[in-house]
């Protein structure tokens, strides 16, 4: 009895907690297939940062899950937060409602994942408030069917992924200073897939090569091809350290061995696009915030 108590007051402290969903970047990514249903395989490696999205997840008397407020561009219904909440309302039979608000801080079609990130905090935190009681593996199967990028965040650690990247494996890279810039255009991924130029039947590569240096993103041309703007970050960033796409874009990043330096390039590249100073995390900032509870 008490344990239960325990547990259910643990639950209330997480409601109206402001819950990070962090950036990711793909350090590489190496797209060695096709699926039959289109998808395609790939060889990449994720790390997280402390740029974040802020979750807040308010009680609703009603059975119902809905926003503080729509982002702009994205339907309710289609928002992958709402979405989420509502899978694990369909697979549990969970009769609660809640509110979400949601701070947006990562730029859509970035390549950073803001979207998928969310709905993973969505999953883990209401798995806890919810009292549901299913595991990371439960949660990360149902974080793939709202998209591929999305078991990664739930699993919570830089990774080594493949398959569709939902194939994940633990792995430790430098928690680098990283400077990230977004070109003012919106990258559709699905766009980039379809493309008829993209490279996918790259060889597969073990960690090894990885950490030894092969680490090209097998979507970069493409998405230069088709954005000119991207094309011009990289070159911006190059100037500084070696910079690289994140997933299909549109975001470029660079990594520094200092904070002062990366500092530097942060400041000098201020321009007609967004530029994001930040630190690779291996552990996610969302679990690194649930261990203090
Ligand atoms: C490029 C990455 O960001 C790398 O981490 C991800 O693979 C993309 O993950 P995501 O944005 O969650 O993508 P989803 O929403 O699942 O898929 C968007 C579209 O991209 C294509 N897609 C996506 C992932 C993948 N491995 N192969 C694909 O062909 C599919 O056409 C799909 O309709
Ligand atoms: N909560 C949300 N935040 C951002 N995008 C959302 C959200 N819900 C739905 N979407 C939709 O998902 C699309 C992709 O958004 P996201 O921020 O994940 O892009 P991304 O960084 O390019 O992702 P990826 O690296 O996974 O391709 C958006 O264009 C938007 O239409």
């Amino acid at each position: 009895m008490e344990n239960v108590v325990t547990e259910a007051r643990a639950a209330n402290a997480l409601w109206k907690e402001k819950w990070p969903a962090p950036a990711k970047l793909n350090l590489m990514l190496r797209i060695t297939g096709r699926r039959d249903d289109g998808y395609h395989l790939l060889q990449t490696v994720f790390q997280m940062l402390d740029l974040c999205d802020w979750l807040t997840f308010h009680p609703l008397e009603q059975d119902r899950v809905c926003l503080q407020e729509p982002i702009p561009g994205v339907a309710e219904a289609d928002d992958l937060t709402v979405r989420a909440a509502n899978l694990l309302k369909e697979i549990s039979g969970c009769r609660q409602g809640v509110r979400i608000e949601v701070e947006k801080n990562l730029p859509m079609g970035g390549g950073l994942g803001g979207g998928s990130s969310d709905a993973a905090t969505t999953l883990v935190v209401l798995n806890q408030l919810w009292s549901l009681g299913l595991s990371t593996e439960e949660l990360m199967r149902l974080g793939l069917r709202l998209g591929a990028d999305v078991p990664v965040f739930v699993f919570g650690c830089a990774a080594w992924g493949e398959g569709v990247g939902e194939e994940l494996q633990e792995i430790v890279v430098p928690e680098q200073w990283v400077v990230v810039i977004k070109p003012n255009v919106h990258v559709d991924t699905g766009k980039i897939f379809t493309h008829e130029g993209l490279t996918r039947d790259s060889k597969a590569i073990k960690i090894a090569d990885f950490l030894a240096g092969d680490q090209r993103n097998d979507c970069f041309e493409v998405v230069c091809k088709l954005y000119r703007s991207v094309e011009k970050a990289w070159e911006a960033l190059s100037g500084y350290a070696e910079a690289r796409l994140t997933g299909t874009g549109a975001c470029v990043f660079a990594q520094f061995a200092s904070e002062r330096e990366a500092r530097q390039a942060y400041a000098e590249l201020q321009g007609d696009w967004q530029v994001y100073l930040a630190k690779g995390q291996n552990r996610s900032p969302l679990y690194q915030k649930l261990s203090h509870y």
